[in-house]
């Protein structure tokens, strides 16, 4: 069994964490961009912006018992170089996400950047290393699509 990338009438929430936007600003349009080649359309998508990453899985949980959105995506930056409590921050992340998704059964995707300095994240962020915003995105149509065809 496999899903697909087609997400047409596809309902996605994106959480979106404010600290170090001028990362997380990318992210999110790596991940909307991707949306919109997908097929979903842009009044399907709701963003909600949090202060820091450490808010994401209260956001998205609220997304995903909201019964109006099929996925959910958190995105993030978290670098090391600034704060003593990285692991905290990246840990909750992580975890809260992780959780969302089990406890709602909507795929609640990670897109959340762990990175030991700024240039780590802006190469991630649409640099070489690509986009974990635009990763996310592929990853939340292609697992609601896998879930819609096994429920
Ligand atoms: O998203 C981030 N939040 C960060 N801190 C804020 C945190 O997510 C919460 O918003 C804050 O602790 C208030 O709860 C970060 N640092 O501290 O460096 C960071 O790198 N990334």
């Amino acid at each position: 069994m496999r899903g697909d990338i087609n997400g047409q009438g596809l309902r996605v929430g994106i959480a979106c964490a404010r600290f170090n936007e001028v990362i997380t600003k990318l992210l999110l349009d790596g991940a909307l961009e991707t949306l919109a080649r997908c097929g979903v359309r842009d009044s399907d998508i709701t963003v909600a912006w949090v202060p820091g990453s450490f808010e994401l899985p209260v956001v998205a949980h609220a997304f995903a018992k909201s019964g109006r959105c099929d996925a959910v995506i958190c995105l993030g930056a978290v670098i090391r170089g600034e704060t003593s409590h990285y692991d905290m921050v990246a840990g909750q992340a992580q975890g809260g996400a992780g959780a969302v998704s089990m406890d709602t059964g909507v795929p609640t995707i990670f897109g959340v950047l762990t990175t030991e300095n700024l240039e780590q994240a802006l190469n991630r962020a649409g640099g070489k290393s690509g986009n974990i915003g635009t990763n996310a995105a592929l990853a939340a149509v292609e697992t609601a699509s896998v879930l819609a065809a096994i429920n």
